[in-house]
């Protein structure tokens, strides 16, 4: 038997996503030692590899077959685009995309004026406005403390992650208009799918049963 080989997301998704593995009997204890710069860790018995990787390569890794499985946001997904399985909602990492912004972006959205809309998602953001919405604008992006942009002046809107709302509440904004919800996803790389369909299906069906 081969080794499958699953991509997990680094950051805010690592510790839910491992704690759901642990659910279903999966464990890799040493990839939670913080301390090691290990990056590859196997468990033998069950013939898996782990590693972590940041959230965009995650779907990259699964699209070359890098790795069979990988788990990782919505949000990447989508702004990824690469020809990967969606197989099953984690139920984890709950969010919504948003347009967000002051009063005042509101009015320049409702205007229907070219407005920029600073974003870390361009192509969310260029599909829910042009493809959606049919409204043409500016996209800016930006890589992280997307909330700035409106606050200096650098675009009218922002298209972001939006969880508990803090950010937006401590920095005079708040949400106008709501893209999407988001969540953590399960990825197959579409040749393991076939190929290791059996191990595949039975780790979806138990992972089913505890999220
Ligand atoms: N409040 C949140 N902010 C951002 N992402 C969130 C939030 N809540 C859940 N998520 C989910 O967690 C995923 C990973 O988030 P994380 O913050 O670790 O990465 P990131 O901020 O995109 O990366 P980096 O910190 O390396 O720029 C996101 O892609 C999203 O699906
Ligand atoms: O609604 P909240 O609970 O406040 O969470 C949303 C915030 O968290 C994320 O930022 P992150 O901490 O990842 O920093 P970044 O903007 O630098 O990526 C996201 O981009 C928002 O700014």
């Amino acid at each position: 038997m081969r080794y499958l080989t699953i991509a997990l997301t680094k950051g805010r998704l690592a510790s839910s996503t491992l704690a759901l593995f642990n659910k279903i009997g999966i464990t890799c204890e040493e990839i939670e030692d913080k301390s090691s710069r290990k990056l590859i860790f196997t468990n033998d018995n069950l013939k898996l590899r782990f590693f972590l990787a940041k959230g965009p390569d995650v779907p990259t890794y699964v699209e070359y077959g890098a790795a069979d499985i990988g788990i990782v946001g919505k949000d990447t997904i989508l702004e990824e685009g690469r020809s990967v399985h969606e197989v099953l909602d984690l139920g984890f990492g709950k969010c919504r995309m948003c347009v967000c912004g002051s009063d005042k972006g509101r009015e320049a959205l409702n205007s229907r004026e070219l407005i920029r809309v600073a974003t870390k998602y361009p192509k969310i953001a260029k599909h829910y406005f042009f493809n959606k919405k049919h409204q043409t604008v500016e996209i800016i992006k930006l890589n992280g403390s997307i909330e700035l942009a409106p606050i200096v002046g650098l675009s009218e809107v922002i298209v972001d992650i939006v969880e508990t709302g803090s950010t937006l509440r401590e920095n005079g904004l708040g949400v106008l208009e709501e893209v999407c919800d988001l969540s953590a996803r399960m990825i197959v790389n579409p040749v393991s799918m076939r190929m290791e369909n059996e191990r595949i299906k039975e780790m979806v069906n138990k992972l089913k049963q505890v999220v």
